[in-house]
């Protein structure tokens, strides 16, 4: 639970899509993932010939002992495997910063989190494209808080300051309007006081999605 300190009033927030950890280790597993993700990015190191080895190991043992399961295999949006796998929230992705969104009675999606060197773009600062890409789930978390989802065709970002790196951000997104298929959302990016990006969506929910047909492979 959260508070929302803008509102004036304390609301209560609930944890969106909530993800426990993998009955296998394979949450915590790229937790240890995304330390080594932000050292090898960033560090300075004299000699590493000795952890290569190690880590050329453990790939092959995780290798072995994976059984491969295709993204067009999974059930539908949502369940446990897509949300796993995916680039921005994705518990078990290692690529992902992973954001941890929040959900206020008002539908508003918020998000705080501090994105590490291995998101930089200009230096010291965060990557625009990867400043379009956790606003563009922020969106469709607002969608899906709305209980209302549907796939990006226009993403509009606007960059008003640059975004630091090692800093606490806060995403906050929301639906606005919905006409039929088409829904329109908007988000802002914040460090501090600052505003650092802000952005307006539109998606729309795809018709075989109206007819019920669910199980087309869709990656979000
Ligand atoms: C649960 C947990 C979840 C977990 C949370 C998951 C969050 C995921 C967030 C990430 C989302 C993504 O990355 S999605 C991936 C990136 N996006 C995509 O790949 C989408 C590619 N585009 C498409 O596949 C298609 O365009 C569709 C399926 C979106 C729409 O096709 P369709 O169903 O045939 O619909 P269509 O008739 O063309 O369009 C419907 C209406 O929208 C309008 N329209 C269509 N495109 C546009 C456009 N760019 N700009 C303006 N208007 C447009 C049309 O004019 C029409 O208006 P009118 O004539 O009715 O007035």
């Amino acid at each position: 639970m959260t508070e929302q300190p803008d509102s004036g009033e304390a609301v209560s927030a609930q944890t969106f899509l909530d993800q426990p950890d993998h009955a296998s280790g394979a949450t915590e597993l790229a937790r240890q993932l995304r330390r080594i993700r932000g050292l090898v990015s960033g560090a300075d190191f004299e000699d590493l010939s000795a952890e290569i080895e190690l880590a050329r190991e453990l790939a092959d043992r995780i290798e072995n002992a994976a059984t491969p399961h295709p993204p067009a295999q999974y059930d539908s949006w949502g369940v446990p495997e897509h949300i796993a796998s995916n680039p921005v929230i994705g518990s078990r992705n290692p690529a992902a910063p992973p954001l941890d969104a929040v959900v206020f009675p008002d539908g508003t999606v918020r998000a705080d989190l501090t994105l590490g060197v291995e998101f930089q773009g200009p230096p010291g600062c965060v990557h625009g494209g990867v400043v379009a890409m956790l606003f563009d789930e922020m969106l469709g978390l607002a969608n899906a808080a709305a209980e209302h989802i549907g796939m990006t065709v226009d993403l509009q970002v606007t960059y008003s300051a640059p975004t630091p790196l090692d800093t606490p951000l806060r995403f906050e997104a929301r639906q606005e309007r919905v006409d039929g298929r088409k829904l329109w959302c908007a988000g802002t990016l914040h460090a501090g006081d600052t505003l650092c990006a802000s952005v307006r969506g539109m998606f729309v929910t795809p018709r075989w999605m109206l007819d019920g047909d669910q199980s087309k492979p869709i990656e979000g």
